[in-house]
C-alpha cells in the first residue's frame, strides 16, 4: 500500500482516541477555562509533546516490550493512576478559591508548570501508550518506507496538538468563561470526582 495512504489510515484510528474524552482533555479544558487561552494553548502544546514521544518511543517497540514484560505495565498504570490522584486533589482542594489570577498575565512559571503538566498527564496514560502501539504493529507494514517513519511523529504532533488547540481556543472564549466563573465550585468539583474515577479506574483495570 501506497505510505501516504497508510499514514491517513494510522491518523484516522488514532483520532478516535484522541478526541474520545479523557484526563487530558479534561486537563485542557480545565485550564482554558480556569486560567487563559494562553495557558491552554500551552497545555495543548503538552500534550502534543507528550503523544509525539509517546509515539516514537511506541514505534521503538515499547508495546511488544510491555507485552513481554507485563509488570512493566502495572508500573506504568500504578504511576498514571496515583497522578491522576493527585491531579483530582488538586483540583478538588481548590475548587472553592475564588480565581485569583487573571487573564494571560500568569507568571512565566505557571506556563511552565502548565507543560510539564500537561505532558505528564499524556506520558503517564497507559491507554494512549497502547493506543499507539496497537496501532503502530497493526497498520504499519513489516518494512515501511523510512519516510513514513519519519512523518509519523510529526504528524501525531500535528493531530494531537490540533485537537488540544481547538479545544482550548473555543473553551477559553468568553461565554464558556463566564459561565465557568459563575460555577466554578461545582465545575471543579465535578471536575476534580471524574478525573479520581479515571484514576481509580485505571488503577482496577486489567489491560
Ligand atoms: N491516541 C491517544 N489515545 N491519545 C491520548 C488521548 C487522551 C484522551 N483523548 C484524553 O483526553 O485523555
Amino acid at each position: 500500500m501506497h505510505s501516504l495512504t497508510i499514514l491517513l489510515g494510522i491518523l484516522a484510528a488514532l483520532l478516535v482516541g484522541v478526541i474520545s474524552p479523557g484526563p487530558s482533555f479534561l486537563l485542557v479544558a480545565r485550564t482554558s477555562v480556569a486560567q487563559s487561552r494562553r495557558a491552554g494553548l500551552i497545555a495543548a502544546l503538552g500534550m502534543a509533546c507528550g503523544a509525539t514521544v509517546m509515539a516514537l518511543i511506541a514505534l521503538l517497540g515499547l508495546h511488544a516490550l510491555l507485552q513481554s514484560v507485563p509488570v512493566l505495565y502495572t508500573v506504568l498504570k500504578v504511576t498514571g493512576g496515583i497522578y491522576l490522584l493527585y491531579l483530582a486533589w488538586q483540583v478538588w482542594r481548590g475548587a472553592a478559591t475564588p480565581l485569583q489570577v487573571q487573564g494571560d498575565g500568569l507568571p512565566a512559571q505557571a506556563l511552565t508548570r502548565t507543560f510539564w503538566q500537561a505532558a505528564a498527564t499524556m506520558l503517564s496514560n497507559p491507554k494512549a501508550a497502547v493506543q499507539y502501539g496497537v496501532i503502530f504493529a497493526a497498520m504499519l507494514p513489516a518494512h515501511p518506507e523510512p519516510g513514513l517513519l519519519l512523518m509519523l511523529p510529526p504528524a501525531v504532533f500535528l493531530l494531537e496538538g490540533g485537537w488540544y488547540t481547538l479545544v482550548a481556543l473555543l473553551l477559553s472564549s468568553e461565554a464558556p468563561r463566564q459561565q465557568y466563573l459563575r460555577a466554578k465550585t461545582g465545575i471543579d468539583r465535578v471536575a476534580g470526582a471524574v478525573l479520581a474515577l479515571l484514576g481509580i479506574k485505571l488503577l482496577l483495570s486489567r489491560q
